[in-house]
């Protein structure tokens, strides 16, 4: 049998390219953490507005209240906040309740939009006493700026350049004090200095099933959907942990409901649509399964280095490497190890294969950072 999954031409919503080149297009996946522009207006109106109508990640909701409310108290800026984590798990939320926590309006700009020092100091020099200034993804602004980020988050300063060369001199203009919330799915990358200046780092992570249901039913509410417990949950276990993908489930399983059942998200519709969508009852969709399938059944359960994976499943190495296998480890369905890829006994349970003798026992090694990716590139 062959694992190669190519349906060219079956629309983009199935998370395969329409060019008809046979491709996977990994944006256009229903499963892809990362959210599209198209996204942005319906997100934003299901995002939570206070700290306390934000179901999940205990730890930094309750440290982060701490924090805020101590704030408060004194009637100062708290200190500056970085949240990490993978996408799509409510870092921009936070940093938009940070700002309504404090009562305090936020200015939204993101690390590849400020590529030079000059951007961010305009943007510094005009913001307001205790204003929130919101840096997504800040492990992507330019080293310069990055400089002047520095002493502005600790000296509320920054240094303007008048003139060139020889000649040039910096003239210190002093900023009201005001809170930076900066965001990554990197946290690895940004730079020691400025991750010292975060007097306040929250790690998410992703989400257990129960608060993924309380995210659905609330999501469902504000969407005017009626749902059943067991439509919610469903869609929950398919969620990957992940709000934004819960989200995304939900409106395709109302669609379905809307235009061939009653309009209500119950199990049927729930299990209908997402089969519908290529999405498995544990939240797999075709690519990853075409990486199983190819593992446990043309390797035998591996290990296979990671390029032969890529060419039997007729992929990118970097597709394999970066849109399916994290996702995969961390379900405990491959490992990775030195000699290359190797399905787990849960891999064959989930294709229901029987794992050849042997396959039990493979080390389950800890899921790399993406930095790290590539280490045991076969
Ligand atoms: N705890 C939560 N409760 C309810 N909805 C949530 C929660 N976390 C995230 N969401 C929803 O998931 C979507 C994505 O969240 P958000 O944009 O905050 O994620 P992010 O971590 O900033 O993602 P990225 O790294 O891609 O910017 C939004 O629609 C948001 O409403």
């Amino acid at each position: 049998m062959t694992a190669v999954p190519h349906r060219p031409g079956e629309g983009d919503e199935r998370g395969w390219d329409p060019a008809d080149d046979g491709s996977y297009d990994a944006t256009a996946r229903v499963v892809d953490p990362v959210g599209d522009e198209g996204e942005r207006q319906v997100e934003a109106a299901l995002r939570p507005k206070r700290l306390e109508e934000f179901p999940g990640q205990p730890r930094v909701r309750d440290q982060l209240a701490l924090v805020l409310e101590a704030a408060r108290r004194r009637g100062t800026p708290p200190d500056h906040v970085l949240l990490s984590g993978p996408p799509g798990l409510g870092k921009t939320t936070l940093a938009m309740i940070v700002a309504a926590e404090l009562q305090q309006p936020i200015r939204v700009t993101s690390g590849p939009a400020i590529q030079h020092a000059g951007d961010l100091a305009s943007i510094l020099s005009s913001l307001a006493e205790g204003e929130v200034l919101f840096l997504d993804e800040i492990h992507r602004m330019s080293r310069s700026a990055e400089e002047m980020l520095y002493l502005a988050m600790e000296d509320f300063r920054v240094d303007v350049i008048v003139g060139k060369g020889p000649g040039a001199t910096a003239i210190p203009l002093e900023l009201p004090p005001f809170t930076v919330v900066g965001a990554t799915t990197r946290a690895g990358l940004l730079p020691a200095p400025l991750r010292d200046r975060f007097g306040f780092t929250g790690h998410l992570d992703f989400y257990a099933t129960d608060d993924l249901v309380t995210i659905l039913h609330r999501s469902a509410r504000l969407l005017g959907v009626e749902a059943a417990a067991d439509g919610i949950r469903e869609i929950a276990l398919r969620s990957r942990g992940t709000p934004r993908i819960a989200n995304r489930l939900l409106r395709r399983v109302r669609d379905w409901a809307q235009v061939h059942g009653d309009g209500r998200v119950d199990l049927v519709a729930a299990r209908t649509a997402l089969a519908l969508f290529d999405v498995d009852d544990r939240g797999l969709d075709r690519l990853d399964r075409a990486v199983l399938e190819a593992l446990c059944r043309r390797f035998a359960g591996g290990p296979v280095g990671l390029s032969t994976l890529a060419v039997a499943v007729g992929e990118e190495t970097d597709t394999v490497e970066t849109v399916a296998e994290p996702f995969l480890v961390r379900e405990g369905l491959i490992v990775r190890t030195p000699r290359g890829r190797a399905a787990t006994a849960a891999a064959f349970e989930h294709l229901r294969l029987v794992p050849p003798a042997g396959v039990a026992g493979q080390p389950v090694l800890p899921l790399d950072d993406a930095g790290d990716a590539g280490r045991f590139r076969g």
